[in-house]
């Protein structure tokens, strides 16, 4: 199948609703992807292909609370590497490391377990939509104080307008769907 039909499949499952969670917010739901094992694989493949085009070298991928949970772990299966989690706070057992963020509609806490990651590894960071970035900076924050080589920021969807992106850089993002 081509990349574009692929894509096409991915876009044609994504959801919009007004309003959610709260006025003015235009909610992108990803679940009829994963209700949709042809739309699920195909969001995962283009993830694959791009990665295997661009990175020959990946040590780890680190999924974000809760969304990206969904989409790291069977991308990870893929090139035969480790998940890991960058959760809300509270949810990690062991030593972790805190950073606080804001949100396109609200704050929240991050963290990740101090011994998630070795100093020099190569990671790929991904979560299901970049909107303000703040919950992507955030992420990149925590894997700089553990010393990780961040390759690039992976969303399937990317809130164009919002200029997630201006605000990770130097960090490259890449996005399967982009939206205004
Ligand atoms: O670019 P930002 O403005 O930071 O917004 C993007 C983040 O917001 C959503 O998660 P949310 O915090 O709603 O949590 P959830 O995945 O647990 O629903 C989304 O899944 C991203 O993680
Ligand atoms: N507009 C949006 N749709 C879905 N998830 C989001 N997370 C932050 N903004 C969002």
């Amino acid at each position: 199948m081509t990349e574009k039909r692929m894509e096409e499949i991915v876009r044609n499952a994504v959801r919009t609703f007004h309003d959610f969670p709260s006025p003015g917010i235009l909610f992108r739901d990803i679940t009829p992807i994963l209700k949709d094992p042809n739309a699920f694989r195909s969001a995962i493949d283009l993830f694959e292909n791009h990665l295997r085009t661009h990175f020959p070298n990946i040590d780890v991928i680190a999924g974000l609370d809760s969304r990206g949970f969904l989409f790291g772990p069977s991308l990870a299966q893929r090139f035969d590497i480790g998940f890991v989690l960058i959760r809300k706070k509270g949810k990690l057992p062991g030593l972790t490391d805190t950073i606080s963020y804001s949100l396109e509609y609200g704050k929240a806490e991050l963290e990740i377990q101090c011994d998630a990651i070795q100093p020099g590894q190569k990671v790929i960071i991904i979560d299901d939509l970049l909107a303000t970035g703040g919950t992507m900076f955030a992420a990149c924050e925590l894997l700089k104080r553990r010393k990780a080589e961040i390759l690039e920021c992976l969303v399937l969807i990317e809130l164009k307008s919002l200029e997630g992106a201006q605000k990770l850089k130097p960090h490259s993002v890449h996005s399967l769907l982009q939206y205004e």
